[in-house]
């Protein structure tokens, strides 16, 4: 016995069996009815309808400036039940009914509960639009907070799965799910994410709806995400790597994530994020035959959030090509170019047929140097060039935001910055990638910062049409070309340029003395007889926009706020 207890290693052996028996006492004991939580080992956090409880002792992921996110994700799944769930989960339940005859006698494989595998239970053949059909896949959980949101909140949901890689968070995923009572509704599962979607994807199990909300970038987890999504569902992708996606320093990791470059230190950074992410959303699910239609793709405080609808159509993957774009934009004045790498056209065949034909780019839209400053310009993309949002989509967000989360402030803590920031995202043109400052623009040129509805007037009375961006306060869209964004900026100051007293070396002075070589007299004798700052359509529109009373953009809402780091689990 002494030798016994002299060994460390024997020691440490006992050690482990003692523990594992306790446990394995404890886990009987609360199975025949002893309470199995103790709350004083918590902080509990309600969240929209859920209850967390969080350990003292932080062993799991929460961040509750996330509350923004979580509170659009439930009624951006409202809306997309609303619009498009009928037909994608009509499809599935005929799909399921035909698979479950023929599966019946020889594969007990699709009978497996979740908790064990993690695929969702065989769906009922229900045509009735009000049984609850939709099957959620919260990837990436953390404590389970998001899953059981959407299992209170959401009112056709079936079942989510909430999983996590880390056992501490499925222990922790467990518990929620026991203590808000929905055992029913939402299963926690342990596995890796890629694991689970492959498997399900295998045995033809896949999700209406998959939710991806990593640490960081959502690249490892794409392609199987594409793979075990039903036909029309509804994807929510959330990146937090905007240092890498926006910022200045890691081009080559931004290239090798996202298949391509952001528009490193221009002020449009933020929504190059968004389409160099669309981008990878839309590449890997063109090698499926699949497109992917943005819905509504935000640029949120620290991070990207894009909600696309996924479904297989080979003769829209042909469109892809012509929607991707290179952007050539000045490191010196920031006016951008951008450059299609495909081209649609019509054509009329033998027989007087007419067919599409799709071909390569022509170009580039610009010169070595940038004709307004001589500037260099740098690469960004490629990268999605198409609309960021879908406006139905957007409306029906808006009108359960407004209808049905109404008096639920205390449950929608965030109801309105989801009016402000989706009404200015309704309303941004959606066929104008980027956006500038004017308050830039007036710095190069050395201004006074014109108000914003004189800009939108001037370039409303050339005929051009603006909006603003969800992305940046303060910044317009426009479809005008640049020679009439400097055109009319440089217009906006009352008093006369005197170029004698500007520094030659300035970029401003070499815009406006080089003004006569990029824009040619016809166009410059156009712009002047047209040219009014009076009030007209295009700046009603954005002054009736900045007159509503939303929160258009955030505030700082806490010290220290951003994406949080994971939570030490040593
Ligand atoms: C940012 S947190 C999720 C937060 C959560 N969705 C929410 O709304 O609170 C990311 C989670 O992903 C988990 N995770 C990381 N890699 C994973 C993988 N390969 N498979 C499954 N889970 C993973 C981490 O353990 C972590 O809990
Ligand atoms: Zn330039």
């Amino acid at each position: 016995m002494e030798g016994f207890f002299r060994i460390p290693l024997k020691r440490a052996n006992l050690h482990g069996m003692l523990k594992a028996a306790i446990s394995k006492i404890k886990a009987n004991f609360t199975a025949y009815g002893a309470p199995r939580i103790n709350i004083e080992d918590f902080n509990i956090v309600k969240e929209g309808k859920a209850e967390i409880l969080f350990p003292k002792k932080e062993t799991v992921f929460y961040n509750p400036i996330q509350q923004f996110n979580r509170d659009l994700s439930v009624t951006c799944i409202k809306a997309w039940d609303n619009l498009y769930g009928e037909e994608c989960g009509q499809k599935r339940n005929n799909k399921k009914s035909k698979k479950k005859r023929c599966a019946e006698t020889n594969d007990d494989s699709s009978k497996r509960q979740k908790m064990g595998n993690g695929s969702p239970k065989e769906a009922v053949g229900n045509s009735n639009r009000n049984e609850p059909y939709i099957n959620i896949l919260e990837a990436l959980s953390a404590t389970g907070l998001r899953a059981i949101r959407y299992a209170h909140e959401i009112p056709h949901v079936r079942e989510v799965i909430a999983n996590d890689l880390l056992p501490e968070a499925v222990e922790s995923i467990k518990r929620n799910v026991e203590y808000n009572s929905v055992e029913n509704i939402v299963k926690p599962n342990l596995d890796d994410a890629n694991v689970l979607m492959y498997r399900n994807k295998a045995t033809n199990n896949k999700f209406h709806v998959i939710d991806l909300d990593p640490y960081g970038t959502v690249t490892p987890f794409v392609d199987a995400a594409i793979q075990s999504i039903e036909e029309g569902g509804l994807m929510l992708v959330t990146c937090t790597d905007l240092s890498v996606l926006a910022g200045n320093g890691y081009p080559e990791k931004c290239f090798a994530l996202y298949g391509g470059a952001n528009m490193v230190s221009h002020e449009s950074t933020h929504e190059s994020a968004l389409r160099l992410v669309l981008n990878l959303l839309k590449q890997t699910a063109a090698k499926y035959k699949k497109t992917v239609e943005p819905l509504l793709s935000l640029s949120i405080d620290f991070y990207v959030r894009v909600f696309v609808k996924v479904k297989t159509s080979p003769i829209e993957v042909k469109n892809v090509m012509s929607s991707t774009m290179t952007t050539y934009h000045c490191s010196r004045c920031g006016s951008y170019h951008n450059q299609p790498l495909g081209r649609i056209s019509q054509r009329e065949g033998r027989n007087n047929k007419t067919f599409t034909k799709y071909s390569v780019a022509q170009g580039p839209p610009v010169d070595t140097k940038c004709k307004f400053c001589e500037g260099t310009y740098h690469l960004a993309g490629p990268m999605y060039a198409g609309p960021l949002h879908n406006k139905e989509f957007i409306e029906e967000v808006l009108r359960i935001n407004k209808e049905e989360h109404r008096d639920q402030d205390d449950t929608y803590g965030t109801r309105k910055r989801i009016e402000g920031m989706l009404s200015l995202a309704k309303n941004e043109l959606s066929d104008s990638p980027f956006y500038f400052s004017p308050n830039h623009i007036a710095s190069v040129i050395k201004l006074q910062v014109p108000p914003l509805k004189k800009v939108v007037a001037g370039l409303g009375s050339l005929g051009f049409e603006c909006s603003l961006t969800h992305a940046q306060p303060s910044s317009l869209k426009t479809n005008a070309p640049w020679d009439a964004i400097w055109y009319v900026m440089q217009k906006c100051d009352d008093e006369k340029k005197d170029l004698s007293k500007m520094n030659p070396n300035t970029t401003g002075y070499k815009i406006l003395s080089a003004m006569p070589g990029w824009l040619s007299g016809t166009v410059k004798s156009e712009y002047d007889s047209k040219l009014s700052f009076a009030p007209n359509e295009q700046s009603g529109n954005i002054e009736k926009l900045r007159k509503l009373k939303i929160v258009r953009y955030q505030e700082n809402p806490t010290k220290n706020w951003g994406p949080k780091a994971r939570p030490n689990t040593s």
